[in-house]
């Protein structure tokens, strides 16, 4: 039976909710998957930081109320998150980057993930930026150090877009993508069509642990832009910038905008999308579309999001699921362990893991 100790970098809604998950279903991870998760360190802004090397007792932190949480006074605590040495010296397997998406530098997530590769440990995260604007870069560190860089969840949550296009659609050729990718602002359109104002949805948004930490980003499209990027550079080999992804947010459209599109027979999502152009380079942008009913994105509502990659020999493929949510965005954390426990496991029997694959997802 192997064991992968954790060190859990932001402790907000997605990495409390990992935490929630190995609490509650740790036995069966153990009989199913073959490995046990023991969280080893936890780093927060507000909460500072936890380490004990035989196993953080999660139950009392779970316990107490997110905005109460204080690590100082506790034994392995302190009040300063203490990141780098946290990242560097704790001995854990695998460092968990859950801070928030900062989507003009990446920072300070881009420094976490380049300690914990450089330091020779696996990085899971579900955070965009280091993925979106130096993707290339902490992959080739993570090969350079031998071990894995996984980010499943940066793009649609949970939902599993990027190993669907990565493992399912080999040997097709993917000539582009287009998709609604943010679960926030689609949450929002949906509101807005119910006459509900932009500030009361964003509220709502946020309280359902959909929207960044700045929901600017989520109405403005920028991350839309990085989830393209993101999509693009893993799917397309693009190589985009930031710069290249031309990006319109929502927050023009009124209430009274998207009640009109629904008498007309159309809906406004956030729309990005990004196309091999004949001379093999890829234009990418994010804007909000006025859909047909009929378009196959147009029925996408509330946090769900999809993709559809247009490929040649199958036409489109459609890939629909949560694109935001604690739990929905914690389970990509934990398919990204999965995906490291079977990337240095090759040879093991993974029928069981597919069973508890589809268990979790069930709930
Ligand atoms: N929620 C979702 O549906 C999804 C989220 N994501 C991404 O996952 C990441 C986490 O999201 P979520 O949990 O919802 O966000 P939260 O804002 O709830 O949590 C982020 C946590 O990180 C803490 N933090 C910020 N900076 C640091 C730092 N330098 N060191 C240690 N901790 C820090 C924050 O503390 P404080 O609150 O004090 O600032 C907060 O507790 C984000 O990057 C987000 O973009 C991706 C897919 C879906
Ligand atoms: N704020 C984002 C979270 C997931 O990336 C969204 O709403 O989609």
């Amino acid at each position: 039976m192997g064991r992968y100790d954790l060190a859990l970098i932001g402790f907000g809604g997605v990495n409390r909710a990992l935490a929630e998950l190995i609490a509650a279903r740790g036995d069966r991870f153990a009989e199913e998957l073959g490995f046990t998760l023991r969280v080893v360190a936890i780093t927060d802004l507000r909460a500072g930081s936890l380490v004990d090397t035989a196993g953080i007792d999660l139950a009392p932190l779970l316990a107490a109320e997110p905005g109460e949480l204080s690590f100082a006074g506790l034994p392995g605590g302190s009040a300063d998150p203490r990141n780098k040495w946290v990242i560097r010296e704790v001995p854990a397997d695998i460092v968990v980057e859950a801070t928030f998406t900062n989507p003009n530098d990446g920072e300070p997530a881009l420094s976490h993930v380049r300690w914990a590769l450089e330091s020779g440990k696996h990085v899971c995260t579900t955070n965009k930026g280091p993925v979106a604007l130096a993707g290339s870069e902490l992959k080739r560190l993570a090969a350079e150090h031998g071990v894995s860089f996984e980010f499943e969840g940066s793009v649609l949550s949970g939902t599993p877009i990027l190993r669907t296009a990565q493992r399912l659609l080999g040997g097709l050729e993917i000539t582009g993508v287009q998709g609604i990718m943010n679960g926030t602002s689609n949450y929002i359109l949906g509101r807005l069509e119910e006459g509900v104002e932009l500030p009361t949805a964003v509220t709502q948004a946020q309280e359902l642990g959909y929207a960044e930490a700045d929901p600017t980003a989520d109405i403005e499209g920028h991350d839309v832009q990085l989830k393209v990027m993101i999509l693009a550079n893993e799917v397309l080999g693009a190589g985009l910038r930031r710069e290249d992804v031309s990006c319109t947010g929502i927050s023009g459209i009124t209430p009274q905008d998207a009640q009109d599109a629904i008498s007309k027979g159309l809906r406004w999502k956030l729309v990005g999308s990004a196309a091999r152009r004949p001379d093999g380079t890829v234009e990418a942008r994010v804007a909000p579309v006025a859909l047909p009913a009929h378009h196959a994105l147009a029925g996408i509502s509330g946090p769900v999001n999809a993709v559809a990659f247009h490929t040649d020999l199958l036409g489109t493929v459609t890939v629909s699921g949560p694109g935001a949510g604690r739990t929905e965005t914690a389970y990509a954390l934990l398919s990204d362990i999965i995906a490291i426990h079977q990337h240095h496991h090759a040879d093991d029997d993974t029928a069981p893991l597919h069973r508890v694959l589809q268990e979790t997802h069930r709930g």
